[in-house]
């Protein structure tokens, strides 16, 4: 079947694809831990930075990239179409052998996720934002923290509302956490860049989450500075409370 455009796959199609096979990538980097854990991060990084960059080119020589390990070409600030990737997001856990590392692929119109998918290759997960189930049942009086703990922020709405921090590595695994339902939020402060969450954000967004910046603006991404500094994904049923929470930081 061509699609209109003349492409084979559809976006949402070639972003499922890039993620699932830069995963396999990647887990064939790691495969029986042969390399140090340097070697792996970089390699990782690097082969999977390739071939998404060469898919892209092949599928889609037409649109703006905004990478993580690619020069930044300010072209796309023109640009209707920006695919903003992070071929491998978690990069420390990926190479101390973790499961908790994941391939962000997410295409922007007008600064906002149209289509993305997340991969959690080494949990054999797949998420992508036209195919994700709603969010729902009970809350879990969880909450998603980095392995180095809570920030202020995070650490406020954890008391206010009592939740119990889930210690989790990578921006793509805590939010796929909040949409599984297997957490309640997650709450980031101090840094990140677009590529760290833009897709996660994407996905969490389709499936019906609260996803804003601290004091509760929408996130817009292709921005001149790509940095993200803050963010909040969580389930909608708490979305008030959590914001008030977060008053004192934004
Ligand atoms: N304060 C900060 N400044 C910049 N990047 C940050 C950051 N805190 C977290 N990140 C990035 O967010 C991702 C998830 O981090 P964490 O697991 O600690 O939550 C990592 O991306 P990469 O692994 O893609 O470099 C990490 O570098
Ligand atoms: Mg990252």
């Amino acid at each position: 079947m061509t699609l209109p455009g003349g492409y084979r796959h559809s976006d949402a199609e070639l972003a499922a694809m890039i993620a699932e096979g830069a995963g396999q990538l990647l887990l064939g980097v790691g495969h029986g831990a042969l390399l140090d854990r340097r070697q792996l991060g970089d390699l990782g990084d690097a082969l999977a930075e390739a071939w998404i960059s060469r898919v892209l080119q092949r599928q889609r020589p037409g649109d703006a990239v905004l990478s993580e390990e690619a020069e930044d070409d300010l072209a796309r600030l023109a640009a209707d179409r920006v695919w903003i990737i992070d071929p491998l997001d978690g990069t420390s856990e990926f190479s101390r052998g973790t499961t908790h590392w994941a391939v962000h692929v997410a295409l922007t119109r007008n600064g906002i996720p149209d289509v993305s998918a997340v991969s959690l290759p080494a949990q054999g997960q797949l998420f992508r934002s036209d195919e994700v189930a709603q969010v729902g049942g009970e809350l879990t009086g969880r909450i998603a923290v980095s392995r180095f703990g809570h920030s202020y922020p995070s650490a406020a709405v954890a008391e206010r509302l009592r939740l119990q921090a889930v210690h989790i590595g990578s921006a793509g695994a805590k939010a796929m956490a909040v949409v599984r339902g297997d957490v309640d939020a997650y709450i980031h402060s101090g840094g990140q860049f677009e590529w760290d969450n833009c897709a996660p954000v994407g996905v969490a967004t389709a499936a019906g989450l609260h996803c804003s910046r601290l004091d509760g603006s929408t996130i817009v991404y292709n921005n001149p500075q790509p940095y993200l500094p803050d963010f909040v994904i969580c389930r909608k049923e708490i979305a008030d409370e959590v914001l008030e929470a977060l008053r004192y930081f934004s």
